[in-house]
């Protein structure tokens, strides 16, 4: 079994990964509903201070994943969003702590396009470990923790459809799936060097979710991204048996701070990948 919350950090009782993930999956049922009712009525866009668009849906859903995470498990520090870009950040992370996407994909948001996720995750020794990737306006959600990776359909706000995912088997050609909004110069290098049948185009942390779940094979991400645009779907993924790793071979680390010449929690370039026969070819 894997280690408890409260092996790792002062939290009031034992927590197993299945209730992580059960408390992860209501609230961000909860957050999806609030995310609705902003889509389906009228959408209030401003600009943050890094020009990245942010509207009253991601305060909302931030706002009600906060609260519960801090009621369920106070002490585990949480690294979010909208928080982070207001300054708010834990000073010292200890080796378990949350990350949160409300809003992932705010841009798809903004333009009435379905493909928005809400994100948490738990990172453990710089792993992500637990982590829930939730569409609320197709109903899509996918769920991961050591060994077992999920999808099931959210309807009426009940779950259905259960069943459990596991990347595939790569064959060539691969599909690869980028990025809708921020596809970059150097991603369209990569993609052009790998034999690809098909590449599908999808905004937000989808695109980890559609390796976990064995319909793509390569996700490249040659631009910029946070932790909290990639926690949750690595987590994912990784539960499936994928893998996500830097240029230099490494598996991608989270908790990454103060670093030189770049900003907290700003991720190095990757690529994700299902179960590739031949990884060599991609670095
Ligand atoms: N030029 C840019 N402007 C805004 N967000 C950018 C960006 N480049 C990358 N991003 C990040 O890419 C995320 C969306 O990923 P994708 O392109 O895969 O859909 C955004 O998350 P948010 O929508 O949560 O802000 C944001 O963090
Ligand atoms: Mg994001």
């Amino acid at each position: 079994m894997s280690e408890t919350l409260q092996s790792i950090n002062t939290t009031t009782a034992a927590v197993s990964d299945e209730a992580i993930l059960e408390t992860f999956e209501r609230l961000a049922i909860a957050a999806g509903r609030a995310i609705m009712e902003v889509y389906n009525s009228e959408i209030t866009v401003t600009d943050k201070a890094d020009a990245s668009p942010v509207t009253q849906a991601d305060r909302a859903a931030e706002k009600i994943i906060l609260e519960g995470l801090r009621a369920a498990f106070s002490g585990v520090p949480c690294v979010a969003e909208e928080e982070t870009s207001e300054g708010v950040i834990a000073p010292d992370l200890g080796r378990a702590f949350f990350v949160i996407d409300p809003l992932d994909g705010t841009k798809e948001f903004v333009k009435r396009r379905t493909d928005f996720t809400v994100n948490i995750a738990l990172v453990r020794d710089g792993a992500p470990e637990i982590g829930v990737v939730y569409a609320p306006c197709t109903g899509r959600f996918f769920a991961g923790r050591p060994g077992k990776a999920e999808a099931f359909e959210i309807v009426d706000g009940v779950a259905a459809g259960r069943r459990q995912i596991h990347v595939r088997e790569g064959r060539e050609p691969l599909t690869i799936v980028a990025s809708r909004s921020h596809l970059t110069p150097e991603t369209e290098t990569f993609i052009k060097r790998v034999h690809a049948a098909e590449i599908v185009s999808v905004g937000s942390s989808l695109k980890f979710c559609l390796l976990a779940s064995g319909e793509a094979d390569l996700y490249p991400r040659f631009g910029r991204t946070m932790e909290w645009d990639t926690a949750a779907g690595d987590a994912v993924l990784r539960a499936a048996g994928g893998t996500t790793h830097t240029l230099d071979g490494a598996p991608l680390v989270y908790g990454k701070r103060n670093q030189a010449n770049d900003a907290d929690f700003a991720n190095p370039h990757f690529v994700s990948s299902g179960r590739i026969i031949d990884p060599a070819f991609m670095f």
